[in-house]
């Protein structure tokens, strides 16, 4: 008994000794796990920044116009800047060179999206693209988006809703007499019609009174490109201290409502339609059926989603191209004149734009990527998402950190654009091989560029240039009551995107030799 005993307490003693051999042996390790990463830290510092209060960082030095207090900020820390946004680390980009180290060289590292606290809303819990954390979900929808739905092929396929929506556009000014009778229409509402019901009709085959989807594209934008204190400060967020949570899940719900019965709609429809494919719901429903998607359990909230981040991305970018150009070629008549010489030449006086015309509109097209450098429509584009340490010009950037690209700022760079940065002169793009997304040494890039560029550049290009050149090329355009060019009033709102704060309103005279519209021709 006692021989037993004795036993038992040998091998009680040898087994607590292996676990106390194995637990010293993990502890020495996570130490100098933990050493490794403190002393790689310490070599590696963070970027240049100005310093910030306790848990809220930065955030107070952000107001209405973060892109310009940004700016100014990266003035005095240079082109790669570290702030705190709350608890949050961020690095600021506002140089084309160093957005080419984000964008390009590390592009893999940066393309996360972070998540954020409204995402279940305005996005089904990120189940659509703009939102996505980086990862086989995100490619496999963004796959389906570029192979399916923003394909050349799909383009063509909505050419002619196109040219009936701004045939209509036109027909509205000179049916309504504005025209006639030198009246002052408002150019921005009339635009952002035409964008929208070009918009329904690629998404959901027509436009009815059921589409309000205006609303909530707009809270959408507010919570993704606001500042929201529960997104920076996570222990504030059950406290929803801006209010935002209600106005999101109202919102949300409304959509909800309508978007399910225009789903159910198309699914009765697609019976008697024999597979026939009218618009993105349909080819959506199709992916949905046919179960061919690998990574993803493709279902209705996922198609919702993604018409949610569609509606979102397409509507109020190309509707702020158009409105910003127009008021810098109405500061600027001589330029004006310019573009529509060249519609005389190339067009001719005696029929519409065609979307066939649109590639010979040089200077059209000029004016649009000046537009675009001044007033990109997503100053900070969407913030990114470090996926892992790195260091980039000897600073350290933690995993997490989010990363803003602003685009406002290295558009007036003067190193890259010379000294007349702030100018809006059209001429500066001559003779240079510019495209959207950084060809030239990333001066350009609206779109943003490298795996979380715009999807959709090739439709809101045309979308903007025909819009453009038909209220260019059929009416002449001048500002109400004798205002002066110069006092235009050019101030900014954003809103993730960057709207004008004030709308624009002119007196347009007919141009064309005779009234030709899509009825018509
Ligand atoms: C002139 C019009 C447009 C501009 C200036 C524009 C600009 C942008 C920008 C700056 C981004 C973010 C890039 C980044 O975070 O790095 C973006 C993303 C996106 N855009 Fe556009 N966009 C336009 C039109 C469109 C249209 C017409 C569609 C679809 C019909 C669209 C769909 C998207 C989507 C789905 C994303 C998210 C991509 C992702 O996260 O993977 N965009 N766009």
């Amino acid at each position: 008994m006692r021989k037993n005993n004795t036993n038992t307490t040998t091998t009680t003693m040898a087994a607590n000794s292996w676990i106390i051999a194995l637990a010293s042996t993990a502890l020495i390790t996570a130490v100098m796990i933990i050493m490794m990463r403190i002393k790689k830290h310490k070599r590696a510092v963070l970027p240049p920044g100005p310093r910030g209060l306790p848990i809220l960082g930065n955030l107070h030095m952000l107001g209405d116009l973060p892109h310009q207090d940004l700016h100014k900020l990266s003035q005095k820390y240079g082109p790669i800047m570290h702030i705190r946004l709350g608890l949050v680390p961020t690095i600021v980009v506002s140089s084309p060179k160093a957005a080419e180290l984000f964008l390009k060289t590390h592009d893999l590292v940066f393309s996360g999206r972070p998540s954020i606290q409204g995402s279940k809303y305005i996005s089904y819990g990120r189940k659509g693209l703009a939102f996505a954390g980086y990862g086989p979900y995100w490619r496999e929808i963004r796959k389906l988006c570029t192979l399916e739905l923003f394909t050349s092929a799909k383009i063509e396929m909505f050419r002619a809703m196109r040219r009936e929506e701004v045939g209509g556009l036109v027909e509205v000014v000179v049916v309504k007499g504005a025209a006639e009778d030198r009246r002052a229409v408002c150019v921005s509402e009339m635009v952002e019609k035409v964008v929208e019901d070009m918009t329904y009709r690629m998404v959901f085959g027509g436009k009815d009174d059921r589409f309000h989807f205006r609303p909530i594209i707009n809270e959408v934008l507010a919570f993704a490109g606001g500042f929201n204190v529960g997104d920076y400060v996570p222990f504030l967020a059950p406290f929803d201290v801006q209010g935002l949570l209600p106005r999101m899940k109202a919102a949300s719900k409304n959509f909800d409502v309508v978007i399910e019965k225009i789903i159910e709609e198309h699914i009765k429809d697609a019976k008697e339609q024999n597979g026939q494919v009218r618009d993105f719901i349909d080819v959506m429903l199709s992916l949905m059926e046919s179960n061919s998607m690998k990574q993803v359990q493709f279902g209705k909230d996922n198609i919702k989603a993604i018409i949610l981040d569609v509606l979102g991305a397409a509507m109020d970018t190309s509707v702020n191209v158009v409105n910003w150009a127009f008021a810098e070629l109405l500061r600027h008549p001589k330029l004006m004149k310019r573009v529509q010489d060249e519609l005389r030449d190339v067009v001719g006086m005696d029929r519409m734009v065609e979307e066939t015309d649109l590639p010979k509109l040089n200077y059209l097209n000029m004016v649009i990527k000046e537009t675009m450098r001044l007033h990109p429509v997503a100053p900070l584009l969407i913030p990114h998402e470090s996926t892992e340490d790195i260091t980039i010009n000897g600073y350290f950037i933690p995993k997490k950190s989010r990363v803003i690209v602003n685009v406002w700022t290295i558009g007036r760079d003067p190193n890259a654009w010379s000294e007349d940065a702030e100018e809006f002169n059209p001429d500066r793009f001559i003779g240079i091989d510019m495209d959207f997304v950084g060809s030239h040494e990333f001066q350009l890039i609206p779109f943003g560029s490298g795996r979380r560029s715009c999807p959709g550049m090739q439709l809101g290009l045309v979308e903007v240039q025909l819009i453009l050149a038909q209220l260019l090329h059929c009416f002449n355009w001048e500002l109400p009551d004798g205002a002066s060019p110069c006092d235009l009033d050019m101030s900014e709102k954003f809103n993730l995107t960057m709207a004008r704060a004030s709308s624009l309103h002119c007196i347009p005279s007919y141009r064309l030799n005779t009234l030709k519209t899509s009825k018509t021709t």
